[in-house]
């Protein structure tokens, strides 16, 4: 049994908690909202993020921030990606020496291009570091259906004995030691699943989305290892396994806001969306890095307002004809 704080009350936290108390941990969730915090102790549902999913009754959630990291040994941040740099900074003074700490939100800092762990790292330099990404819904891992992810760790033993330790129930962990990695797949994966959903908001087809999921695959593998991902780790839970899921289920909310520009509809009062935050650094890297990114280049013209939804479809489906592998050709 671990101590285990959960620092965000929303979908993601409330349902890896829900997990986690149901293998045995005591956990904590701390939440900037006093009032889903009570719903939480006190009705034991999330309303606002999980609809009527009921609870653990020892799920505990709190808003005071020292009382949720005090004597954590596990400390995971699932607030979303662009919050997780102040975050970080706010729980210093309350942790543990030898937490560790983990990274679950999926997307690159917009500010400094940095991914989740070195946000972390950044602020709480001389904690072990580690990553949990995949595919993976809240609204099924609430409801106890099978799940399974990537827990990544710089070192491989590490990361075997913590994805032990986590993995229960209906919720698998797989580790990984390929930190860059496993976080680059779960944070482009969100950008392709926006591009794909402007297709399917465009009502272009089956085929077509295919054809974009593979591409945009493509990209995130050019990308990703440019970045100093392994293709390997792309290959697997945390990157062809989460775009695959991002990119083909309504219950995808970046998925869901690329269907509803695709539409021409108003996304003022979408859920988050982390492609959307993501898309335009990841372009900047892919820039700096030299590599060819039309996808996402695309979908991050739309997003700005600079490409209409029916300009970016015309776009992407009339490359120009060139191999389709053409690193093999070299
Ligand atoms: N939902 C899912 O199925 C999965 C999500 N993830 C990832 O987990 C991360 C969180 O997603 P999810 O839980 O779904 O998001 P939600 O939108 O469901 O919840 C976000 C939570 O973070 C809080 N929050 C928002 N802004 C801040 C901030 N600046 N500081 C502190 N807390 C803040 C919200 O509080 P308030 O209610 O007060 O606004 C809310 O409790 C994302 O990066 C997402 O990609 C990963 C895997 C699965
Ligand atoms: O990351 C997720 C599934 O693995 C959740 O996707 P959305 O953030 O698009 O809902």
């Amino acid at each position: 049994m671990s101590r285990i704080c959960i620092l965000g009350a929303g979908a993601w936290g409330t349902a890896l908690a829900t997990a986690f108390v149901g293998q045995g941990h005591a956990v904590r969730i701390w939440g900037r909202n006093a009032e889903t915090c009570d719903e939480i102790n006190r009705q034991h549902t999330n309303r606002a993020y999980l609809g009527e999913a009921k609870l653990p009754e020892d799920l505990q959630a709190t808003p005071d921030m020292a009382q949720a990291v005090t004597g954590a040994e596990i400390v995971l941040f699932v607030a979303p990606a662009q919050s997780t740099g102040a975050v970080a900074a706010s729980i210093a003074a309350h942790l543990a020496a030898d937490a560790v700490l983990i990274a679950c939100a999926k997307g690159i800092d917009n500010r400094t291009g940095q991914m989740q762990s070195e946000v972390i790292a950044a602020q709480l330099p001389d904690h072990a570091i580690g990553v949990l990404s995949g595919p993976s819904f809240a609204a099924d891992v609430v409801r106890g259906l099978p799940t399974a992810v990537t827990l990544a760790m710089p070192e491989q033993e590490a990361a075997q004995s913590l994805a032990q330790n986590l993995s229960g129930g209906a919720v698998r962990l797989y580790a990984s030691d390929d930190i860059a990695g496993v976080q680059i797949g779960g944070s482009l994966k969100n950008v392709m699943a926006i591009a794909v959903g402007i297709c399917r908001g465009g009502g272009m087809g089956a085929s077509a989305e295919a054809a974009l999921i593979t591409r945009g695959y493509a990209e995130l593998v050019r990308l990703g290892v440019a970045m100093g991902a392994r293709a390997e780790t792309l290959l697997g839970l945390s990157g062809l396994g989460d775009l695959v899921l991002t990119c083909s289920s309504e219950l995808s909310r970046n998925f869901a806001y690329g269907i509803a520009v695709g539409r021409g509809e108003d996304v003022s009062g979408l859920k988050l969306a982390e492609g959307v935050h993501t898309v335009s650094i990841a372009n900047d890297i892919a820039d700096r890095h030299g590599i060819s990114c039309p996808v996402m280049q695309t979908a991050g013209m739309v997003l700005s307002g600079a490409m209409s939804a029916e300009e970016a479809r015309i776009a992407l489906m009339s490359r120009p004809v060139k191999a389709e592998h053409p690193e093999r050709r070299e």
